[in-house]
C-alpha cells in the first residue's frame, strides 16, 4: 500500500471541484475555563484538517462530546467565550471571492448568513420565533437578502415552498401549531430561500420518528441538488450518513480519525472506532448481540498522550500509549489516523484495493 501525501489525498478528495468551497485547516478550538481559580482548558476541537467540494454533502459523525457542534460552531464563526480559536484557518472559497472567517467583520460575517452560509439547526424553533407567524421569519432572516421586496419577495417565498412541496399557508401558522417534522421542513425552507452555497445541518433529523425523518431527508437532498449547494450534515446516527452523505469524517475525542467516501467506509472501515460504529449497527438477519465499546471517551480537560481511543482500543500497541498517530493519506480520498492500519499495509493493501476508485 502506498501512503499518499496528505495534500495529493485532498486534490484526489476532490475529484468534482479543483477547489474546495471550505477548508479547514489544523484547527484548534479550546473551552478556557476558571473553575475554583484553576485554569482549565477543554480540547474540544484538536488539530482538525478538511475540506468539503462544491455540490456534495460531507457527513460528521461521532458519539457525544466528541466535538462536532464545537466544530461547526468555529466552521460558522459563531464563537462565543469561554471557546477560543486557538490555531488554524478556515475559509470559504464562494462565487464572489475567498473569505477567512476569522478575518471578516461582524457586519462582513452577517452579510454571508443566509445568503451564502446558512444552518439548519436540531430545535426548529431556536430560530422559528415561537410567538410571530412563520412568514415573520421568512422576513426576519431572508429579506435583508434577496433583491425582491415587497409583493416581488411574498412570491419568492412562495414559490420557493412550492418548490419544496409545502403549501403556502404555511407561513400564516404559528410554530407550535405545526408537527416536528413540518417545523423542520419550513427551517429547511428557510435556510435555502436565499440560494446559500453552503449549508451546515446539526442533528437536524434526530427528534423526529423513522418516517418523518425519511422524509426531511429527502427534501434535503432533493433542494441540495436543486442549488447545487454544499452541505455539512452532522449526526451520530450512522444510518443516516449511509443514506444521505457522500463522504464521511468521523470525530472521535476532538479529532478526526477517519474520512472517506460513505460507502467505501461503510464497505471498509479501517480505524478500530470507525468499525465499531459500524459493526453496531442492526442489520437484518443478524441478531448477534451488539458488544458496546468498553470505557469511556476520555476527559478532554486532561486528553491522554497517544492515541486518545488507546484505552478503549482491541488493537492498541505500544506506540499507540506514547505518539498521536497523525492523519495519513492511504489512498486516493481516504485518510485514517491509526498507528496499527498504516503500520500494517499488508493487512490494510487488500482491503485498500477494493476501496479504489
Ligand atoms: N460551553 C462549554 N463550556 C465548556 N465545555 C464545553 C462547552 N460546550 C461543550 N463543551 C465540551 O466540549 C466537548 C465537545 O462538546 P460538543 O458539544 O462539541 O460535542 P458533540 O460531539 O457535539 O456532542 P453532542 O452530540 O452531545 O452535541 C465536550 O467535552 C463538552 O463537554
Amino acid at each position: 500500500m502506498t501512503l499518499l501525501h496528505p495534500a495529493a489525498a485532498s486534490a484526489a478528495a476532490e475529484d468534482d471541484a479543483a477547489i474546495p468551497l471550505l477548508s479547514v485547516d489544523r484547527l484548534k478550538a479550546y473551552y478556557r475555563l476558571k473553575l475554583f481559580g484553576i485554569d482549565r482548558e477543554v480540547r474540544a476541537v484538536d488539530d482538525v484538517t478538511f475540506a468539503i467540494g462544491r455540490n456534495e454533502i460531507y457527513g460528521l459523525a461521532g458519539e457525544s462530546s466528541s466535538g462536532k457542534s464545537t466544530l461547526i460552531k468555529t466552521i460558522a464563526g459563531a464563537i462565543r467565550p469561554p471557546l477560543a480559536v486557538e490555531t488554524g484557518s478556515v475559509c470559504f472559497n464562494f462565487s464572489d471571492g475567498t473569505r477567512d472567517i476569522y478575518r471578516l467583520t461582524p457586519r462582513e460575517l452577517g452579510e454571508i448568513r443566509w445568503k451564502r452560509l446558512s444552518y439548519i439547526m436540531q430545535g426548529s424553533m431556536s430560530v422559528l420565533n415561537p410567538v410571530r407567524r412563520i412568514r415573520h421569519s421568512f422576513t426576519d432572516f431572508a429579506l435583508p437578502h434577496v433583491p425582491e421586496k415587497g409583493a416581488a419577495f411574498a412570491e419568492r417565498i412562495g414559490r420557493h415552498l412550492e418548490r419544496l412541496h409545502l403549501e403556502r399557508s404555511v407561513l400564516d401558522a404559528y410554530p407550535h401549531e405545526l408537527s416536528g417534522g413540518m417545523r423542520q421542513r419550513v427551517a429547511i425552507a428557510l435556510a435555502t430561500v436565499c440560494g446559500p452555497e453552503f449549508i451546515i445541518a446539526d442533528e437536524p433529523t434526530t427528534a423526529l420518528d423513522v418516517i418523518v425523518q425519511k422524509g426531511v431527508l429527502a427534501m434535503l437532498r432533493g433542494i441540495q441538488r436543486e442549488l447545487g449547494s454544499s452541505v455539512l450534515f452532522v449526526t451520530h446516527d450512522m444510518a443516516v450518513h449511509a443514506n444521505l452523505t457522500d463522504r464521511l469524517g468521523i470525530m472521535y475525542a476532538g479529532r478526526l480519525v477517519e474520512e472517506g467516501r460513505t460507502r467505501d467506509l461503510f464497505r471498509q472501515p479501517l480505524h478500530p472506532y470507525t468499525r465499531h460504529l459500524i459493526s453496531s449497527l442492526p442489520q437484518i438477519g443478524d441478531d448477534t448481540p451488539k458488544k458496546g465499546l468498553e470505557g469511556s471517551p476520555p476527559n478532554l480537560a486532561a486528553p491522554l498522550s497517544g492515541c486518545r481511543f488507546h484505552p478503549r482500543c482491541p488493537l492498541a500497541i505500544d506506540i499507540c500509549r506514547r505518539e498521536a498517530p497523525p492523519m495519513v493519506a492511504v489512498a486516493p480520498g481516504r485518510r485514517v489516523a491509526c498507528h496499527v492500519v498504516t503500520a500494517s499495509p499488508d493487512a490494510v493493501a487488500p482491503a485498500m484495493e477494493e476501496v479504489r476508485p
